[in-house]
């Protein structure tokens, strides 16, 4: 088990689910955790397990190794107006999970020779199942082994370059939204076509559980695994192509696409 010690400044919906994640598959000593938000009433259950909570930002990073920072974009300013004095830049290392933060702009934010990672997870992190993009710089090799095994502790990990990084917060982190609403239309239109509610939410989940898994185990393209599906003439076919004709693809397409040009368009 790691001995470095862990703050996330900020415990909301994502600092919230990595913290569950790492404390879930014992990361670190919980002990070694430390959960920081102004009110910290939401936080007792961690406190519970041995975590550390507090409402002082400056304190929560005194002992850190690792600095987590996961609260919204027009919120980092004023963090990094407050800890940025107190963090020792010569041993401990910060992580942004922020979205349109770039590294380049963290640096001004604290220091140029910060050791610094822009992280893009997701709220799946909680039960081991994040796609985590990371991209850092001045980081040595032991620094990007800890980062990549924190990642990998809660779900997948891939380095990119960052310049995709807003790229990776769409299909990545926005996506399980998108996942999601797609599961819950098939809901809709299951219990419309018999199904009660749980039963539907129980069928949709668990097959697009079990198509990723296809794509992930068999490393195969989504359209080898649909034509084994796709019986000729058959109902699978006829669904697909009236989704087509609706623009199924096409409005996914266009939804990446505007997700995109709004974090461009703001950050
Ligand atoms: N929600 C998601 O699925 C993902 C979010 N992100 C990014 O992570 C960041 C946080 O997003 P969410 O967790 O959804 O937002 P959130 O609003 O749920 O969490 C932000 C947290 O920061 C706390 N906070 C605000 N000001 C603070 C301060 N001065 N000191 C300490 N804590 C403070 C808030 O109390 C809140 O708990 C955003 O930049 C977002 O773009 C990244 C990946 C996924
Ligand atoms: O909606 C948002 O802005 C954030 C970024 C990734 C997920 N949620």
């Amino acid at each position: 088990m790691n001995t470095q010690k862990i703050t996330i400044i900020g415990v909301g919906n994502i600092g919230t689910a990595i913290a569950e994640g790492l404390i879930r598959n014992q990361f670190c000593k919980v002990s070694n955790v430390t959960l920081a938000k102004r009110n910290t009433a939401t936080l007792h259950r961690f406190e519970e397990q041995g975590a550390k909570i507090t409402s002082d930002n400056v304190k929560a990073i005194s002992e850190a190794d690792y600095i987590i920072l996961a609260v919204k974009p027009f919120q980092i300013r004023e963090i990094a107006e407050e800890i940025a004095p107190h963090v020792d830049y010569t041993k401990q290392v910060l992580i942004s999970v922020i979205t349109g933060v770039w590294l380049e702009d963290l640096k001004t934010l604290f220091s140029d020779e910060a050791v610094l990672f822009r992280a893009m997870p997701n709220t799946a992190a909680a039960i081991g199942e994040s796609m985590t993009t990371v991209a850092h710089c001045n980081a040595t090799q032991e620094e990007l082994s800890f980062v990549t095994s924190l990642f990998e502790t809660v779900g997948e990990v891939v380095m990119i370059n960052e310049q995709l990084m807003d790229a990776a917060t769409v299909l990545g982190a926005c996506g399980t939204a998108f996942a999601l609403r797609y599961i819950r239309a098939n809901i809709q239109g299951g219990i419309e076509i018999g199904f009660d509610a749980n039963t539907a939410t129980l069928i949709a989940a668990q097959t697009v559980k079990g198509a990723a898994s296809l794509l992930l185990e068999n490393k195969t393209h989504p359209e080898q695994e649909i034509d084994k599906v796709t019986t000729p003439k058959g109902c699978t076919i006829a669904g697909l192509n009236e989704m087509e004709h609706q623009g199924f693809s096409s409005s996914l397409i266009r939804g990446l696409k505007a997700s995109y040009d709004k974090i461009v368009k703001d950050m």
